[in-house]
């Protein structure tokens, strides 16, 4: 029976999240020196049909105690379970020596196909705590944002990550520098996620070379309010964690709205003055919000 990841694997930060082709051994065994916040482990797009059943053979093998991605924060994307492949996916965790931290479910419709995948993963002897994330990449999942969110404490979805290329294909909408006909959908899908607590991951950057496209995308996912941004590179972790890390400046004002809450003179205060501006008890959230994000 597969075990689950041990609990002393860290949590933190979604700032750099990197995907890899699970059939890519040389990208496997760079991932601990990488320091990505975490690992996507693809099986699905990035896998051509004739690698996917040595892709599964070699996750087996990184999950284990001693394998490439002990210690390492593991998402698995599998494939549909609509497809030739999503069955054996799962079944191949059975045999896994432990859990991935989440499982990663492509072209999600609606909140069905997440209870689909909770409910195979179960039969294969996963804990029923067992974290899904939801690929948003179809016009149907954009349809049905509101109840995909809204079904998250049955089905355990836990993150909404963007497929920005996807998203392209299907609607034919042209992603060209600012994303200008994208952030509608952008926008959509972080005020879902954070209708509902889950965390929200920005789309992949496809021009690896472009770093400076990189880094004004990156700030903008930041400020439509990402916690970060999935990467198909490692050339673009650093950059990623650069911008989506709170500055030094945001964590001395954090540190400072937290001191002055703490004041005893404060302590039944709703609005304080600090430094010359209003500060409310919803910025000491926002405060502890950063602190937590570094
Ligand atoms: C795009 C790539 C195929 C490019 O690979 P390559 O030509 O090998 O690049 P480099 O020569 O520049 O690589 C330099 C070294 O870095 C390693 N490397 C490259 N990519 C990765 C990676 N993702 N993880 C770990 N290590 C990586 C190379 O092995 C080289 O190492 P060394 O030999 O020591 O020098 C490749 O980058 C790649 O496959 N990227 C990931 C592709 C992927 O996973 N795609 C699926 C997700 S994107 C998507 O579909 C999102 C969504 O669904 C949507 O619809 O938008
Ligand atoms: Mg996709």
């Amino acid at each position: 029976m597969a075990r689950r990841l041990s609990q002393s694997v860290p949590a933190g930060p979604l700032h750099s999240v990197l995907y890899m082709p699970a059939s890519n051994r040389r990208a496997l065994e760079k991932a601990r020196s990488l320091k990505a916040d975490a690992i996507i482990l693809d099986l699905e797009d990035a896998v051509a049909p004739a690698m996917k059943a040595a892709a599964r053979g070699a996750i087996r093998e990184a999950l284990g105690p001693d394998g490439l991605l002990s210690g390492l924060r593991v998402v698995l994307r599998i494939n549909g379970l609509d497809t030739d492949f999503g069955a054996d996916d799962v079944a191949a965790l059975t045999y896994a020596p432990r859990w991935p931290d989440a499982v990663l479910v492509p072209k999600v419709s609606s909140p069905d196909d997440l209870a689909r995948v909770g409910a195979a993963m179960r039969r294969a002897g996963a804990p029923g705590d067992l974290a899904l994330w939801a690929m948003i990449e179809t016009p149907a999942a954009i349809l049905n944002l509101r109840d995909i969110v809204s079904a998250a404490p049955e089905t355990g979805l836990a993150c909404l990550v963007v497929g920005a290329n996807d998203i392209a294909k299907e609607t034919r909408m042209r992603v060209s520098p600012g994303r200008a006909a994208l952030v509608p959908l952008l926008s959509s899908i972080v005020v879902a996620a954070r209708a509902h607590g889950l965390a929200v991951l920005d789309a992949v950057y496809n021009a690896i070379g472009d770093a400076d496209g990189f880094a004004a995308e990156c700030a903008q996912g930041r400020d439509l309010g990402f916690d970060g941004k999935t990467l198909i590179h490692p050339s673009q972790i650093a950059a990623a964690k650069a911008a989506f890390a709170p500055s030094a400046d945001e964590i001395a004002e954090a540190e400072a709205i937290v001191a002055a809450f703490a004041l005893p003179e404060n302590a039944r205060a709703g609005a304080i003055s600090l430094d010359g501006r209003m500060v409310e008890r919803l910025h000491l959230a926002i405060a502890e919000q950063i602190l937590e994000s570094r």
